[in-house]
């Protein structure tokens, strides 16, 4: 089964308008790769002006996280519609960081990957346990609950789009990667879940990326993994070196 890979850069809270711009037309050359879907997730406030500095580029422009509603007094939330509207076709979901900081728990995530799919955004879901849970030796079970509780209820053919990102926490922006066997571990246990939840044809058609201190070092041999089809990228999807992972072959 080919899957195409996928690199995705989650910006998180860094750069303003300017600045995001200023990354875009630095990284366009270096992020070619045909072989390779390639999304940049800015901070909101950048996503018209990403989206429209790269609509002649092979970089898609994904939002880092969404609100469950249409819309409504929600206060300082943003709606699909919004995205979609302006060109955005990813949406990162579920990240540790929004589930550690801003209260998310696995029926949130739900809500919103049902909501993204429903208008058509592509979810890239997150999973990953902490250290303490990997050192209790409860990592894939907690995984797993995970994955089954985000992807309630999504049809079989919408399942086969998304995207699910392992980022075990204690790799994340610690330059503490987990091993490729680690990581292949856990993606496969994943790809096992998901072909419980749905079947074999689901199974192969999902991609699910790595992520945690990805860099220009260590992408290709987290890459080769059978079951890891591309990464989600904090710190260095931020310079230069952005162009290496993407091109890490
Ligand atoms: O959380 C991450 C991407 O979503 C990973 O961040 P780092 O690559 O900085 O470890």
């Amino acid at each position: 089964m080919m899957r195409k890979m996928i690199i995705a850069g989650n910006w998180k809270m860094n750069k303003t308008p300017r600045e995001a711009l200023a990354l875009i037309e630095e990284l366009k050359p270096l992020v070619k790769n045909d072989d390779v879907d390639v999304v940049f997730c800015t901070p909101y406030v950048s996503l018209v002006l990403a989206v429209e500095a790269t609509k002649d580029c092979n970089i898609e422009i994904g939002a880092q996280n969404m609100y469950f509603e249409e819309s409504g007094a929600y206060t300082g939330e943003i709606a699909p519609n919004m995205l979609t509207e302006i060109g955005v076709k990813y949406v990162v979901l579920g990240h540790s960081e929004r589930r550690e900081y801003f209260g998310e728990t696995n029926e949130i995530v739900n809500k919103k990957v049902l909501k993204a799919i429903e208008h058509g955004l592509t979810p890239i879901i997150c999973c990953g346990e902490t250290l303490e849970q990997r050192e209790q030796g409860i990592t894939v079970d907690l995984i797993r609950a995970q994955i089954k509780v985000a992807l309630k209820d999504v049809a079989k053919e919408d399942a086969k789009n998304v995207v699910l990102a392992y980022e075990p926490i204690w790799a994340i922006g610690t330059g503490k990667t987990a091993t490729s066997k680690q990581a292949e571990e856990v993606c496969a246990a994943i790809r096992q879940v998901v072909k419980e939840v749905y079947d074999q044809e689901v199974a192969d058609a999902v991609r699910i990326q790595y992520g945690g201190s990805v860099n220009a070092g260590n992408a290709k041999e987290l890459f080769a993994m059978e079951n890891i089809d591309g990464g989600l990228v904090g710190g260095a999807s931020l310079k230069a070196d952005f162009g290496k992972v993407v091109n890490y072959k």
